[in-house]
């Protein structure tokens, strides 16, 4: 397995400063070595630097739309690069506005892909459903061929293009969804394991019916898009907008184990870690080695242990 980490430091698509620290928070927590020694090949990208633009006023109450629209022009040629040099992608965010251009640059590179998306929200306001303004909350909506009739022109967009059909979308771990978004969801038929369905079927279950669904057809690369706030804030509190009553730490990692285990996981984001809303080092702590741990297992880490494939015994 390869892996192209990218380092995304990017708080604009949401109010709470402290998101674009994750990128460094997560290698000082070891993520590259963790993945070589459990055999996977490691390119570090480095971290992007996005331009900050001046004068950045809402639009259609959307705030700082031409800073996070170029922002996610920087983030698509760069995963469509990852992807052409061969390596599974890792986006290490920064808030979850970045799925525009991660999304956006590997379809560019791959074609169609499978979204899974891990969240407590569907981050699928459009900018005109929107109650925050907050672009984090609105990502999916740029992507769904479906809904590009509903986007009113944004400055620093008119790069992006639709990629994803709401066929080839999965919601697991909704909890926290405005009504908006559940009228869209509801009217596009997207499929949703919100916490309601991981309760009635457990995550085993899930994660079967997530990939007979997503597989209906053909089998095309999965996009993982991992919102840390899908687990629960007791294991993972330093995020900006965390909701009650979400996944066990076990079930988090359980599905990345299924998707790594289907070989077609071609790229991955891990955002919302935002160490400053944790209120003691502990908070921190936890929540970052638990997404360290979550991405360690969208590469091969088993609960049962793991010995390199040259191991003998001495
Ligand atoms: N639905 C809320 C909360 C969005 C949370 C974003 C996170 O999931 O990336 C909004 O639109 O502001
Ligand atoms: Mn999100
Ligand atoms: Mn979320």
């Amino acid at each position: 397995r390869s892996v192209g980490i990218i380092g995304a430091p990017f708080s604009k698509g949401q109010v709470r400063d402290g998101v674009e620290c994750a990128p460094s928070k997560l290698r000082a927590a070891g993520l590259l070595d963790r993945l070589r020694q459990q055999g996977c090949a490691v390119k570090d990208y480095g971290n992007l630097t996005f331009e900050n633009v001046a004068l950045d006023e809402p639009v259609n109450g959307s705030k700082s739309v031409r800073t996070v629209g170029s922002a996610n022009q920087r983030l698509s040629e760069a995963v469509k690069a990852v992807k052409r040099d061969g390596h599974t992608a890792v986006i290490l965010g920064g808030d979850h506005s970045l799925a525009i251009g991660s999304i956006h640059g590997h379809t560019a590179a791959v074609g169609p892909v499978s979204v899974v998306w891990v969240d407590a929200h569907a981050d699928i306001n459009t900018p005109l459903t929107s109650n925050t303004g907050n672009i984090h909350g609105q990502p999916m909506s740029y992507l769904l061929y479906e809904l590009q009739s509903k986007l009113p022109p944004l400055p620093n967009f008119s790069w992006m293009k639709p990629c994803v059909s709401s066929r080839d979308l999965v919601y697991i771990g909704l909890r926290d969804v405005d009504p908006a978004e559940c009228y869209i969801m509801k009217l596009l038929a997207v499929k949703v394991f919100s916490m309601t369905q991981v309760d009635q079927l457990g995550m085993a279950r899930v994660m079967e019916e997530t990939c007979d669904y997503l597989w209906d057809r053909t089998k095309k690369p999965i996009h993982l898009s991992y919102d840390i706030d899908a687990i629960d804030p007791s294991i993972t509190p330093a995020t900006g907008t965390p909701a009650v009553g979400g996944l066990t730490y076990r079930e988090g990692v359980y599905i990345t184990e299924y998707l790594y285990q289907t070989g077609l996981l071609s790229a991955v984001d891990m955002v919302e870690v935002n160490p400053l809303r944790g209120r003691t080092e502990d908070d921190v702590r936890s929540t970052v080695s638990t997404a360290v741990d979550l991405l360690l297992g969208c590469f091969g880490r088993r609960r049962e242990g793991n010995h390199l494939p040259d191991y003998s015994l001495p």
